[in-house]
């Protein structure tokens, strides 16, 4: 669990050449997916490349308390021994999320039709983190809760004795409010349907196809409506967990502001609901190529080659893509602030409630080194200053948040002057090995002190 340890001061100096193979960890969703699915099996789901990550951890150790079985087979080969759909035992102590917002919403939906009262609490980033956006459609299968002012944690579920299948629109672009909403429908006799105006990551949905629900997803003139039928019995899985795209983004955008670099990142998910973030760096001008393209475990998956890409230009990001590379904003700002001209970044207030103010903590650091940054309720701006144009050389505030804390990491490696954090302490929770993978490519971070 993050945040309960000692911060761990980093800093982060200006580097030539990454060059080499950057072998990022599974990814991130998919794995507390597959925790959370296995259990929900009738049987032994086995998972190889899951991420052990402080997140998925503290999802592994919620779904023992539930009652699954949860085996560390080592070198990211675990099993789950599932309970079935509506099986949950009552946990008989607190469930720590630590830092993750997946890992609480999403929980929080697989087990509010089932008729046990659950406690959750996590980080001071996590418990201080809207949940009225999932325990408003929990209530209406017929949970109940009770929180701190404005919906924070600790909170307590009390499980619907009784449920009833819904029909619910997500308000915000939010797969952690349509994958709560999908679980809870699990246990709801009948049918269950999920109305989303913006397409959001869609693991839940393959994945629930995989373990054999019925579900079904039809793309309207409403958005995407997405039915499934409560009361399966889901069949356990033997479960790949592709590379994730939002971890492989740090070593790629490192490789595209460290002058002479050349980074191949192999086996990354590529499902269009996460890759925007590619298509983002291609459109500003970025030597990116996808080699080996191919389908691994029902998720599209290649190679990626990062080069120096010294002549990048600023540009408006489509407000439309927001969702497919929402945790990707911070290192993209910091790519943007390498790059000629303005980069416009529209339609994203939901970085306003990430593990930290993502718009903030990063207008914040970014300024304090050097770069200019506009920013409103949902938007925000970066003047680029050109290839090695940052000038660097002072500390940022993570603000429990990893991406935040990664994403001046990178941005000291190519700027002119060390940038520093004050805790890279976060950065476990998506990405352990952060530190030796970019060591291995040529980054200089440090522990400050060490
Ligand atoms: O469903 C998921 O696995 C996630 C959904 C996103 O959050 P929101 O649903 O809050 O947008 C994303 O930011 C998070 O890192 C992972
Ligand atoms: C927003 C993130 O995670 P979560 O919501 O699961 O804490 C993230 O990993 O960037």
């Amino acid at each position: 669990m993050s945040g309960h340890g000692s911060p761990i001061p980093m800093v982060s100096h200006p580097v030539r050449g990454l060059s080499g193979v950057a072998e990022v960890p599974g990814d991130k969703s998919i794995s507390h997916r597959s925790l959370i699915l296995g259990a929900l099996a009738v049987g032994e789901t086995r998972i190889t490349g899951l991420l052990e990550g402080e997140d998925v951890l503290d999802t592994a150790g919620a779904m023992r308390a539930f009652g699954a079985e949860v085996v560390d087979h080592g070198g990211g080969a675990w099993s789950v021994h599932g309970v079935g759909v509506g099986g949950f035992a009552e946990p008989e102590a607190v469930i720590d999320c630590g830092n993750s917002g997946t890992g609480v919403r999403l929980i929080m939906g697989a087990m509010a039709t089932s008729p046990i009262t659950v406690t959750f609490t996590g980080d001071a980033s996590l418990n201080s983190r809207p949940m009225a956006r999932v325990t408003d459609p929990l209530a209406l299968f017929g949970a109940r809760s009770v929180g701190r002012r404005g919906g924070r944690l600790p909170m307590t579920i009390v499980g619907a004795a009784d449920p009833v299948p819904v029909r619910y629109e997500v308000p915000v672009p939010s797969a952690q409010v349509k994958s709560a909403v999908l679980l809870a429908g699990l246990n709801a006799p009948g049918r269950t349907v999920v109305i989303e105006r913006e397409a959001t990551r869609d693991h839940t949905e393959r994945m629930l196809a995989g373990f054999g629900a019925e579900i079904s997803v039809e793309e309207t003139a409403e958005g995407r409506v997405i039915t499934l039928t409560g009361r399966p019995e889901l069949r356990p899985q033997a479960i790949v967990v592709p590379r994730d795209p939002s971890s492989a983004a740090f070593p790629v955008c490192a490789a595209l502001i460290v002058p002479g670099s050349d980074v191949l990142v192999p086996g990354i998910g590529l499902n269009p609901t996460r890759a925007g973030l590619f298509d983002t760096l291609c459109d500003m001008g970025a030597d990116l190529s996808f080699e080996n393209r191919r389908d691994e475990g029902g998720e599209p998956v290649a190679d990626l080659r990062a080069r120096y890409s010294p002549d990048m230009r600023g540009i408006e990001v489509p407000p439309e893509r927001a969702a497919s590379m929402i945790d990707e904003y911070p290192v993209l700002s910091v790519v943007a602030a390498n790059a000629r001209g303005v980069t416009m970044m529209r339609g994203v207030g939901e970085l306003r409630v990430k593990e930290s103010d993502r718009i903030d903590a990063m207008a914040t650091g970014l300024r304090a080194n050097g770069v200019t940054v506009d920013a409103g309720e949902d938007w925000w701006s970066v003047e680029g200053l050109g290839a090695g144009g940052v000038p660097g050389g002072a500390t940022c505030a993570s603000h429990l948040d990893h991406r935040i804390a990664m994403s001046f990491m990178v941005m000291g490696l190519g700027a002119q002057a060390p940038v520093a954090i004050d805790d890279g302490a976060p950065i476990a929770t998506s990405f352990p090995v952060f530190e030796p993978l970019m060591a291995g490519l040529g980054a200089r971070i440090e522990r400050r002190g060490a």
